[in-house]
C-alpha cells in the first residue's frame, strides 16, 4: 500500500502532529498541504473527518475504548491509542463507513506502524465497541457532571470542575454543548468595494444562504455549509475577509479612523489589522507588530488580496517595548493578546487536550507584561483595547483590573464603549468591557476591554 497517498495514514501523522503541545492542529495541517492536495476531494474530505472528529469527540471514544479493552487504557501504546481513536471516530460517528470497512482499514493502518501483534490486538477492541457502543451509556449529569462534560462534550476534567464551580450545573452544560456544534463561519464584508446588501445578493445568486450579523454592521454568516472559503463568489476580488463577529467588535470597539496612526501590537495573521485599516478606508499608518515574524508573509497577501497598503510589520517584543522601539506614539493600541484560547475550543478541537490549568497563571502573567508594554505607545489622551479570545477571569477582568491599579495613567473608557458599541457593554453605566460566551449569541467567546490614557 502506497502510505502517502491513504487519506487514513495522512489523518494518522495529523493527529499525531496534533497531539504534541506546541503544534496547533492547524498548523499541522498547513504543513502538510501538498500531501492533502495530491488526494481526491473525497479522501481529502474523509482524512479531515478524521483528524477533527477524534478531537472533538475524544471524550466519548476514549470512554468506548476503556470499555472494549482488557488492557487498562492508561497501558495501550500511544500510537495504538490514535489508531484505535480513528477506528472508533468511523465505527460511531461516521454514517459514511460501514462498520467492517473503519475495523479492516484500522488494521491495515496498524500493521506498518505497530507490528501485527497490535493490529490483533485493534482488531479486538473495534470488533468488542462495534457490537457493544449502543449499549455504553454516558455518566448521568446530575450523578457526575465531570464525567458526562468528559465523555459527552469533550471538556476534560480540570476544565469541567472549574466550570462547574464557577458557572453551576445549567450554565456548564450548555457552555459545553455550545463548543461541540460547528461554529459558524462568519464573513466580514470589504466596504471599499461591496455594500453587504449587494455581497449578500451575490451569494444568493451563487445559491448561498447568509444571515447579517446582530451587532457587527459588517459581518455575514453563512448558513450553507460544505464550500471552501477561496471558492466563495468574490473571494479572490476581495469582497470580504473571514472573520468571527466577536473578533470583527473588538476593532469597532478600538474605533480606528482615517489618518490616524494605529499600533495592532499582536498582529498575528492579521485579520483585525485588514479590518482596521478598512475601517481607516485605507488612510493613516498601521504598524502590525508581532514576534511571530513568519506570521508577516501570510498578512501581506491577505492586504494585497483586499487592496491594503497601509500596513507596515515590526517585530518587537511587546512585553519588554518602549517608546524607541518605535518612532511615535499611536493614537490608538491594539492588544490581541496570546491566550489559552479557552473560548474558541469549538473551532480548534486539539486545544481541549492540550490546555494544562497552570497555563493559566502563565498566560496571565504574559498578557499582564505585553498590555503593560503595549501601553506605553498610547499617546496621552489615546485609546487601549485589550482581547482575548477567552472567558477566564485570569485572562480577562482580572488583567484589567491589575494594570489599572498599577497604571494611574489610564482610565477605564465606558464612554468610549458605548459610543462604539452601543447596547452591547455589559449593563451598568460605568461599564467597559464584555465577555461574549459560546452558548450566547452565536459568536465566539470573547473579552474586550476599552482604556484611555489621561491626557
Ligand atoms: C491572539 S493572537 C493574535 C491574533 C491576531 N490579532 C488576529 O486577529 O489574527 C496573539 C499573537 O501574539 C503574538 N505574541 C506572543 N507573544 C508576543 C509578544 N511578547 N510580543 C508581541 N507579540 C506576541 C503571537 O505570535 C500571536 O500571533
Amino acid at each position: 500500500m502506497n502510505m502517502t497517498a491513504d487519506p487514513r495514514y495522512i489523518a494518522f501523522t495529523l493527529i499525531e502532529a496534533g497531539q504534541k503541545p506546541f503544534l496547533p492542529l492547524d498548523r499541522a495541517i498547513e504543513d502538510a498541504a501538498q500531501k492533502l492536495d495530491r488526494l481526491s476531494q473525497k479522501n481529502k474530505g474523509l482524512c479531515h473527518a478524521i483528524v477533527f472528529g477524534v478531537f472533538r469527540h475524544r471524550g466519548r471514544i476514549d470512554q468506548l475504548i476503556c470499555h472494549g479493552s482488557k488492557l487498562a487504557f492508561d497501558r495501550i501504546d500511544p500510537k495504538v491509542k490514535t489508531i484505535l481513536r480513528m477506528g472508533v471516530f468511523q465505527l460511531v460517528f461516521l454514517d459514511r463507513v460501514p462498520d467492517f470497512a473503519a475495523i479492516h482499514t484500522s488494521i491495515e493502518l496498524a500493521k506498518p506502524i505497530c507490528g501485527k501483534k497490535a493490529s490483533g490486538f485493534i482488531n479486538a477492541v473495534l470488533r468488542n465497541i462495534a457490537r457493544s457502543h449502543q449499549n455504553v451509556a454516558l455518566p448521568c449529569s446530575h450523578k457526575d457532571l465531570i464525567g458526562h462534560l468528559t465523555a459527552a462534550f469533550s471538556i476534560p476534567p480540570w476544565l469541567g470542575k472549574r466550570w462547574a464551580a464557577r458557572y453551576g450545573e445549567k450554565k456548564t452544560l450548555a457552555l459545553a454543548a455550545a463548543l461541540m456544534a460547528l461554529p459558524p463561519l462568519t464573513l466580514r464584508v470589504n466596504p471599499r468595494k461591496i455594500s453587504r446588501e449587494d455581497l449578500t445578493a451575490n451569494f444568493e445568486r451563487a445559491g448561498i444562504k447568509t444571515q447579517t450579523t446582530r451587532f457587527s454592521p459588517l459581518g455575514l454568516q453563512l448558513r450553507t455549509s460544505g464550500i471552501a472559503i477561496p471558492d466563495l463568489p468574490g473571494f479572490n476580488a476581495g469582497l470580504f475577509q473571514v472573520q468571527d463577529e466577536a473578533a470583527q467588535l473588538a476593532v469597532q470597539l478600538l474605533g480606528p479612523r482615517p489618518g490616524e496612526n494605529i499600533l495592532d501590537a499582536c498582529a498575528g495573521l492579521g485579520t483585525k489589522t485588514c479590518h482596521m485599516a478598512l475601517e481607516m478606508d485605507n488612510t493613516g499608518c498601521i504598524t502590525a507588530n508581532d514576534t511571530g515574524e513568519s506570521k508577516a508573509g501570510r498578512l501581506a497577501g491577505e492586504a494585497g488580496r483586499l487592496d491594503i497598503d497601509i500596513i507596515h510589520n515590526t517585530h518587537v517584543d511587546m512585553t519588554r517595548a518602549g517608546v524607541n522601539d518605535f518612532s511615535f506614539y499611536f493614537d490608538r493600541v491594539l492588544v490581541d493578546a496570546p491566550c489559552t484560547g479557552l473560548g474558541v475550543l469549538a473551532r480548534n478541537p486539539d486545544s481541549r487536550w492540550k490546555r494544562r490549568s497552570k497555563e493559566m497563571m502563565r498566560m496571565a502573567a504574559l498578557q499582564k507584561k505585553i498590555l503593560n508594554g503595549s501601553a506605553n505607545l498610547v499617546i496621552p489622551g489615546g485609546v487601549l483595547v485589550y482581547a482575548v479570545c477567552s472567558c477566564e477571569p485570569e485572562e480577562t477582568t482580572q488583567v484589567i483590573q491589575r494594570f489599572l491599579d498599577k497604571r494611574k495613567d489610564f482610565a477605564p473608557d465606558p464612554s468610549g464603549f458605548e459610543a462604539h458599541l452601543p447596547f452591547f457593554c455589559e449593563s451598568g453605566p460605568k461599564a467597559f468591557n464584555k465577555t461574549t460566551f459560546p452558548d450566547h449569541l452565536d459568536m465566539d467567546g470573547f473579552f474586550i476591554a476599552r482604556m484611555r490614557r489621561k491626557k
